[in-house]
């Protein structure tokens, strides 16, 4: 090129800024009840042709996966078919015999091969010390973090044990692990319906509902439903779309929806008096700045000090928070989400507002939850 030579400009390439949330890949913990279905929503999954490509790490690949492999076409070949099975209908089939972070590392190397995670836990996990390790966990804010956002917890409850199951949790003196399930649920599914009579699967509903008031609950034969409903649900980013009213005119699904929950007429708040876990719900009107810092400040003491702002500390917790979800309307319009893991949380301003919210909501589920907490966080706002 000589120097009279017009340069030819070259555009500048600039990686394109991605936004880092899109950029990890949702991950959804699916925990339930002994025998309650866990394994059959899974297979489900890994068989039927639903176009999502999921990637899923099963506790029981050696004594499930192997037999099931047989059955399934499976594609890949070569060393890593032990771990990693890519199945008919691009979905792939891992194994956790590594430990659960080790796996997921593994699976990560092969980003890109698929859209969503779903982790299975054992029958008798607790899903809340999972969901709050891959939910804004510092210590993997450079690692897995990074790659993986928590999209929601699925919990699989008998139709035909899971009212027992919870019964004898309530009886127990310590929290009972079918209760901690329920209440770190953001969607339950009430699976076995055809083999209960529809008047104990409408008790067992209303005693889901009480223990975790927000999730929404479907019933299933065999864990068939939609997958779409499963996946994308934003649990921990968004507030509980169970906080907000249907458009005009808005049907509900006839099929596999709870039809005990009510979307058009929120409920009063009401204090569920469970032996146990027990949840709390309450209106909150609309705020001012100050008045949302104030609440925020109030979580933070009822999360972190497990005692009610003014109480004195003492040995035993007088309250414990395992979930907790808000919605708090400000007089600007902005609506802020509180979203809450055992005594993580944070409060951050709804980026898409889901739609009119009739109110402020905030939900807590825990122990100790008796009327002397929704005082004082009704003197919260009242000044
Ligand atoms: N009748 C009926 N049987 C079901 C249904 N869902 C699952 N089953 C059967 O119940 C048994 C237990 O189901 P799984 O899917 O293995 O349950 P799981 O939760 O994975 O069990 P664990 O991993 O042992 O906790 C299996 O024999 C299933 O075929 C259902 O809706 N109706």
């Amino acid at each position: 090129m000589d120097d009279d030579d017009i340069p030819v400009l070259i555009e500048h390439q600039e990686p394109p800024k991605q936004d880092e949330q899109a950029r990890r890949v949702p991950l959804t913990i699916i925990c339930g009840f002994l025998g309650a279905g866990k394994s059959t929503l899974l297979k489900r999954i890994l068989t039927e042709q639903h176009g999502f490509r999921i990637a899923v790490i099963m506790n029981e690949f050696g004594d499930t996966a192997d037999i099931e492999a047989k059955t399934i076409n499976v594609a890949s070949e070569g060393e890593e078919s032990e771990e990693f099975l890519e199945l008919a209908n691009g979905c792939l089939c891992c194994s956790i015999k590594d430990t659960g972070i080790a796996a997921i590392e593994k699976l990560m190397q092969r980003k890109g091969a698929f859209d969503h995670i779903l982790l299975e836990t054992t029958g008798l996990a607790d899903p809340g010390p999972i969901a709050a390790l891959f939910w804004h966990n510092e210590e993997f804010a450079s690692g897995l973090g990074r790659d993986i956002s928590l999209d929601g917890v699925i919990c699989v409850v008998d139709a035909v044990f899971g009212s027992q199951q919870m019964e004898e949790d309530h009886a127990s003196d310590t929290v009972g692990e079918s209760l901690r399930q329920i209440a770190g649920a953001d969607i339950v599914l009430l699976n076995k319906i055809d083999l209960a009579s529809p008047e104990s699967v409408d008790v067992t509903a209303a005693q889901l509902r009480g223990v975790n008031p927000v999730a929404p609950i479907f019933r299933t034969v065999r864990a068939e439903i939609d997958v779409g409903k499963l996946l994308g649900v934003h649990a921990y980013t968004a507030a509980p779309a169970t906080f907000f009213s249907p458009p005009h005119g808005h049907q509900q699904d006839t099929h596999d929806h709870d039809h005990d929950h009510d979307h058009s007429h929120p409920r009063e708040p009401t204090h569920y008096e469970l032996r146990g876990i027990t949840s709390l719900l309450i209106s909150v009107p609309v705020l001012s700045r100050q008045q949302l810092d104030a609440i925020d400040e109030w979580v933070r003491t009822v999360l972190w000090e497990q005692r009610l702002p003014g109480d004195a500390q003492q040995e035993t917790p007088t309250v414990t928070i395992l979930r907790c979800k808000g919605l708090f309307v400000l007089h600007s319009g902005a609506q802020h989400v509180l979203q809450g893991v055992r005594s993580m949380y944070e409060i951050t301003e709804a980026g898409d507002a889901l739609g009119v919210p009739d109110a402020g909501k905030l939900v807590l589920i825990g122990t100790g939850l008796n009327a002397r907490v929704r005082e004082s966080l009704r003197s919260v706002w009242a000044g």
